[in-house]
This record gives structure tokens, C-alpha cells and sequence, in this order.
């Protein structure tokens, strides 16, 4: 099943091509769009709304063409947008209520549903006060409520951990995973942070510029490298010196040591060192390609 779908997609502003050619499918599950500032993501997002006309080409979202079908599209379909929109003298509850009845709720169905999405969202008791004296992270998740209250089949999150701190970021990954596993919606999420996407999305979409520069399943571009990553508490260099005089080739990344192999017999080879030099082990792991390297390769060879 295809949740979206792009063929050809351009939007020309008139002094910058935010999205040029743009081909591109996602599926069911958490899919993320990746790209630095101004690749074209919201661009993208806006058009899939039915909010932006594209210049070129064609788009569907959930087999619905946003030029013609946006208010059916929006029936079905939540938003999060990037930036602060939130009125600030009614409180969370009366906000999401209200956004609730927008999409055709009636007022009870309404404030129940509101009831259960804050608290999904991690809102209590803060969610009668007004939104103005919100913190961050607690305006992020009302955004998120309002995405959610009608129970929407797809979200689009434009950037949802931006301004977080960290437990703040930590959190809303959490609460997007969940989205997508136990409340079985469709979330399409942006963000300039690769890393942060890796430990959410099934799919991720990198553009830049507005062209696409990959579309892949998370586990192409965390493939299994043929390096092992040891780190130990004490005696790194100690530990370098043994596997390198055993005829390993290790090379030091910080605290880590990334020893170079294609055979799982290297493991044992390091764990006898590292019992042998009476070593603490901190970790012992397969190397993984991270998102960001293969995004900086790509980028490279554009
Ligand atoms: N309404 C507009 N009028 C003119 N140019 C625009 C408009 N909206 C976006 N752009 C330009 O289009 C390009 C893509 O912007 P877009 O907001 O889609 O990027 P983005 O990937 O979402 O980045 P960010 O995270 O910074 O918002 C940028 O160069 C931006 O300046």
C-alpha cells in the first residue's frame, strides 16, 4: 500500500526551486524525510496538504490528489507544523477540543477524544492552564494532540523535536515510535537531524535542494559493516596494542576501537584480549553504517 506518492514534483518560488523533479513513494509506518535547512521538506509537506499548488508534476496521499481532493485528504490526515501556532490564552484542552470539532466531531465525542489524546501525548494536569505559560516541549506535544484528535490514518510532522532538550527529544521519538507501532497511524516526520530518525523511522527520504537523494528502508543505510566496535573503560590503547600484535587492524575513533574484520572469529579474538589484560568491556558490537555517513557520501557525490 502506497501512503504517498510523488511523480515529477517541482515548486518554483520566484527566486529559489524549492522542489525539482521530486519522484519519490513512502509506505505505511514511520517514514523520515531528511534534508538540511531549506532542502524543501515543508515545501513538500504543504503540497501534499493541498495548501501549496505545485509548479510541475503530480502527488497523491493516501491515492488522493491533494489538488483536487485537499479537504478529504486533511479529513484524514494530521498535521504538525514546524512552527509556533498555538493561541496562547485558551488552555490545552479547550484548544485541542476545538480543533476536535473542526474536523467534524461532535462537542462530547470531541472532548473525549481531546481527554485521551493529551494524555497520550503526556499532558495532565497542565492541560487546563493556559497554553502562553507552556514550556517548549509541552507546546510541542499540544501541536502533536491536534495532529492526532481525529484519528487520522497519516501524520506529517514538520521538525517536532526542534527546540527540545535532550530528555524533551527522547521523549517525543518515544511518542512518534508509539504512534506509529501501537496507535498503527502513518507518520511522516522531518527533521535535519539524521540520527535522531534512525531510531524511529522503517523508511527514510533524504532530499537536497529540492532533488531526491535517497529513498530507502532503514536497514539499507544501517547495513552491517565489516569492522567490530570495542570499547573498554581503562587500557584502550593497551587493548589497541594487543590486537593490532595479534595482526588485527585497529584504528581508534574516540573512546572506541574499530577493529577491521570479515570474520566472526575476530570476537572471540578480541573478548580472549581483553580477558587476558583483565579489562572492563563496555561494549562488544557488530559495526553499522550510521545514516549520517551515508548522507555525507551522497552529498559528496552530488
Ligand atoms: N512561500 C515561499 N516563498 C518563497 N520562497 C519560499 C517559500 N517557502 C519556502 N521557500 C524557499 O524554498 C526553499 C525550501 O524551503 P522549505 O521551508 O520547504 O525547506 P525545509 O527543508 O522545510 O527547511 P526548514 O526546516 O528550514 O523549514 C527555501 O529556500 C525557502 O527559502
Amino acid at each position: 500500500m502506497t501512503i504517498l506518492a510523488t511523480e515529477g514534483l517541482t515548486k518554483r518560488f520566484p527566486r529559489v526551486t524549492a522542489l525539482d523533479r521530486l519522484t519519490v513513494s513512502a509506505g505505511p509506518g514511520v517514514t523520515g524525510l531528511v534534508g538540511a535547512n531549506g532542502a524543501g521538506k515543508s515545501t513538500l509537506i504543504k503540497i501534499l496538504l493541498g495548501l501549496l499548488p505545485p509548479t510541475e508534476g503530480t502527488a497523491t496521499v493516501l491515492g488522493l490528489d491533494p489538488a483536487t481532493r485537499a479537504l478529504d485528504i486533511r479529513r484524514s490526515v494530521g498535521y504538525m507544523p514546524e512552527h509556533d501556532c498555538l493561541p496562547p490564552d485558551v488552555s490545552a484542552t479547550e484548544f485541542t477540543v476545538h480543533m476536535a470539532q473542526m474536523s467534524g466531531l461532535p462537542r462530547s465525542a470531541a472532548r473525549e477524544r481531546a481527554a485521551d489524546t493529551l494524555r497520550h501525548v503526556g499532558l495532565y494536569e497542565e492541560r487546563y492552564r493556559p497554553i502562553g505559560g507552556y514550556s517548549t516541549g509541552m507546546r510541542q506535544r499540544v501541536k502533536l494532540a491536534q495532529a492526532l484528535v481525529h484519528d487520522p490514518k497519516l501524520v506529517f510532522l514538520d521538525e517536532p523535536t526542534n527546540g527540545l532538550d535532550p530528555q524533551g527529544r527522547d521523549d517525543m521519538l518515544a511518542l512518534i515510535r508509539r504512534i506509529g507501532t501501537e496507535f498503527g497511524i502513518s507518520v511522516v516526520v522531518t527533521s535535519h537531524l539524521l540520527g535522531e530518525l534512525e531510531r524511529v523511522c522503517d523508511h527514510v527520504i533524504v532530499i537536497d535542494g529540492g532533488r531526491l537523494l535517497r529513498s530507502s528502508a532503514i536497514g539499507e543505510f544501517t547495513q552491517a559493516t565489516r569492522t567490530i566496535t570495542v570499547e573498554v573503560e581503562e587500557g584502550r590503547q593497551a587493548l589497541a596494542d594487543r590486537l593490532t600484535a595479534l595482526g588485527q587492524t585497529v584504528t581508534a575513533h574516540g573512546r572506541l576501537l574499530i577493529v577491521e574484520t570479515d570474520s566472526p572469529a575476530a570476537f572471540d579474538v578480541v573478548r580472549d584480549a581483553v580477558v587476558d589484560l583483565d579489562l572492563c568491556l563496555v561494549r562488544l558490537e557488530q559495526g553499522r553504517h550510521r545514516i549520517e555517513d551515508v548522507f555525507r557520501e551522497e552529498v559528496a557525490n552530488v
